[in-house]
């Protein structure tokens, strides 16, 4: 009864277990890109949620079949997945463009391609949670210190691997259960199972592997001969019957463990695990996996390998020793020994024990004297070795073949065992490692991680920006500079500019419209990312979407300009608290059109109370067309300098800026004014232009 009852119960729980676990994955589906199989590797971790929840990309990157890449991708569902983000803030391929510029340069600044993937959990977003969540970090980021030898020590640190340990030969499983059997060539790869039927079995087992463990309680108390060990719950304790598996982990991570524990140094922050502990069970494993510093391992080891060449220079040293002695001595030999001698055909054995046999037992003890101080063996190891050489006195001396196997079997038995005892030994003092080495690199690669944002916040001269409340609120930027323009960023004019509401971009060509259209977007990305932006100061209020559209190349046909008036058509509707970005939309079609066009979407966005920045030639134009007062800014050529323009890249609000072909125009009515003081253009134009330019002025 009692057992039937533990059978049902134990079934109970296995599907509960299972149960559990399905519930486990459903809970990791629900996140958008994840399904059954990605769920299903994320589970072999065991805490994939925290994974999930603190975006460990090298925890989660760990997972079979997951690369850092998808890595990054996962977390960055779950972190929206937690914000209630649907992805839409970037609403547009510019805006996309401007975000994945951003990252570049965040990701340019890490040392180790973890960091770099791991900044990709970082994204804009409307969710005010999650911009705090970032931005508390970024703000600690930003204190970190970029020591270049900080720097230099994180080239070395990459994510943990997994080494796989090839086959353990000296080591074998067994059981005579059809279930364990399969249980364990799934659990213990590297060790050949064995199915044994009687204690006989195991025996036989035991004279092939140095080492048996028996997987089933009923071989309990078995009595054999060798290294046979009754382990009936083995395959829940891997790691203590293939300590191979810890020691293959720590060898092969040697590296980026020495390099973790350096950045730690470095940086002078606390390690998770004691430094000198770990540099000395790192000094005691081999790269393959051996363990180092034992000399009795390395003695019975040489043994092993040198027991044939041992037996070969004592054969000789024994020969050397008896030839001398036979060629000292005087052998008196009696007519009748002489003869048999020559009738049994010149035999020597006998003349050996009879007249040499002092010689002979010396030369035998040459021999087993250098076996055992050649090969260094103990005392109890030395009754072997006076094997290897005696009998029956023979001239040559020779090995007694059997008794060297035996030794030579004997020695790697012993060497065996006692590489296996080290193994377990050293094992467990790395177990005591395993989690907080986990720790360390993980604390070091995320070092990398902030020390990216705190170049980045250095290099750009950034301030975290201040967020506003408030439906009338836009954004300010005072002393932006962006690091996206094609000039060195030393040499970017810094720019002011605050807007709220609907508002129209003018200015002269090759102004910095576009730049400032950029420059906005980015520190609207980088501050909705919780990231630090590149300026004096930055207010904005949290938008919803950003939509930016770049520029179109030249006039669109029918069908095209059809396709982008129904974009702009869908921006007109949803959310109001968006900001939308437009470079120039005239271009898509005739300029009057335009002009009507632009008026229309404006007044459309105005009524959402979008805050809106459009660049455009047509400022007056559209600002007649539209219904609604539309602010216009300008920016503002001051003049022109050996045929350059001089420009104030900060827009002037309420400015209506004058054109580059204005500014040409007044540049030659003022030349042909004579105001130039007998310059050229002035004497030889004379008459007629000169009132033709002022005419042409009085048109702007
Ligand atoms: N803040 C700045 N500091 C330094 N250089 C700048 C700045 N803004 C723009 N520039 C320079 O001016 C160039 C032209 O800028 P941009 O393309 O933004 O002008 P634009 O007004 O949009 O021109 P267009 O009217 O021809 O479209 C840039 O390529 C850059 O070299």
């Amino acid at each position: 009864m009692g057992t039937e009852g533990g059978a049902a119960s134990e079934s109970e729980t296995e599907a509960e277990r299972t149960d559990e676990s399905s519930d486990a994955n459903r809970e990791l589906t629900d996140i958008k890109g994840v399904g059954e199989k990605t769920a299903e590797s994320l589970a072999a971790l065991g805490d994939a949620r925290e994974a999930l929840e603190t975006g460990d990309v090298a925890r989660l990157a760990r997972a079979p079949g997951i690369t850092e890449g998808r890595a990054a991708a996962i977390a960055r569902a779950a972190v929206r997945d937690r914000h209630g983000d649907d992805g839409s803030f970037l609403a547009t391929d510019r805006a996309r463009e401007i975000y994945r510029d951003a990252l570049a340069l965040l990701q340019s600044r890490t040392r180790t391609d973890y960091a770099a993937k791991r900044l990709e959990t970082l994204f804009p977003t409307a969710s005010a949670d999650r911009i705090e969540e970032v931005r508390e970090f970024a703000a600690g980021a930003m204190e970190r210190d970029p020591d270049p030898a900080v720097l230099g020590a994180l080239d070395g640190v990459s994510p943990l691997d997994s080494p796989s340990v090839g086959r353990v030969r000296e080591r074998c499983l067994a059981t005579a259960d059809a279930e364990v059997y399969a249980e364990a060539k799934q659990a213990i790869p590297e060790l050949s199972v064995e199915v044994v039927e009687d204690n006989r079995d195991v025996a036989e087992l035991a004279r092939s592997y140095s080492t048996v463990v028996v997987l089933d309680e009923e071989f309990a108390g078995l009595d054999v001969e060798g290294d046979v060990q009754v382990v009936p719950d083995a395959l829940e304790r891997p790691g203590e019957v293939v300590p191979e598996r810890l020691l293959a982990f720590f060898a092969g991570n040697r590296e980026r463990l020495l390099a973790a524990l350096d950045v730690h140094e470095a940086a002078g922050m606390e390690p998770a695990c004691d430094p000198e502990a770990l540099r000395d069970a790192l000094s005691r494993v081999d790269d393959d996996g051996t363990v180092l510093g034992d000399d009795e391992l390395d003695r019975l080891a040489a043994a092993a390998d040198d027991v044939d060449a041992a037996a070969s220079t004592a054969e000789s040293a024994a020969n050397d020793h008896l030839r001398d002695a036979i060629r000292e001595r005087d052998v008196t030999i009696e007519g009748t020994d002489f003869l048999s001698l020559v009738e049994q055909g010149a035999r020597v054995d006998s003349l050996l024990s009879r007249e040499l046999s002092d010689d002979y037992d010396e030369a035998l003890t040459t021999a087993r004297e250098h076996v055992v101080d050649t090969l260094d063996l103990k005392p109890e190891e030395a009754d072997l070795a006076e094997r290897t050489f005696g009998g029956e006195p023979t001239f040559p001396v020779e090995r007694n073949g059997e008794a060297v196997s035996r030794l030579r079997t004997e020695l790697v038995a012993a060497r065996d065992r006692r590489a296996a005892r080290l193994k377990s030994e050293l094992a467990a003092d790395l177990l005591d490692l395993r989690e907080p080495v986990e720790d360390l690199v993980r604390d070091a690669l995320e070092l990398d991680v902030e020390l990216a944002i705190s170049r980045f916040a250095r290099d750009f001269d950034c301030v975290l920006p201040e967020f506003l409340d408030g439906d009338d609120a836009g954004f300010t930027i005072e002393g932006g500079r962006s690091p996206l323009l094609d000039v060195d960023f030393d040499e970017v004019d810094p720019v002011d500019y605050s807007v709220s509401g609907v508002t129209l971009l003018s200015g002269v060509n090759s102004g910095g419209k576009t730049s400032t259209l950029d420059l906005v977007g980015l520190v609207v990305v980088l501050a909705q990312m919780g990231l630090p932006v590149p300026a004096e100061r930055v207010e904005l209020r949290r938008f919803e979407e950003l939509h930016y559209y770049a520029k179109s190349q030249g006039t669109l046909d029918a069908g095209a300009f059809e396709a982008t008036l129904r974009d702009f058509a869908a921006l007109t509707e949803g959310a109001g608290n968006r900001l939308v970005l437009v470079d120039e939309l005239e271009s898509i079609t005739e300029p009057g059109a335009s002009a009507k066009i632009i008026a229309g979407i404006l007044e459309e966005l105005d009524g959402q109370g979008a805050t809106a920045v459009f660049v455009s030639h047509l400022a007056g134009g559209i600002r007649e067309a539209a219904d609604v007062d539309v602010a216009v800014d300008g920016i503002e050529a001051v003049g022109l300098e050996d045929g350059e323009l001089q420009v104030n890249r900060s827009p002037v609000k309420d400015h209506l800026a004058r054109s580059t072909p204005e500014l040409i125009v007044e540049k030659l009515a003022g030349e042909s004014n004579g105001s130039g003081g007998g310059s050229k253009s002035g004497a030889d134009d004379g008459d007629g232009r000169v009132g033709f330019y002022d005419r042409l002025l009085g048109k702007f």
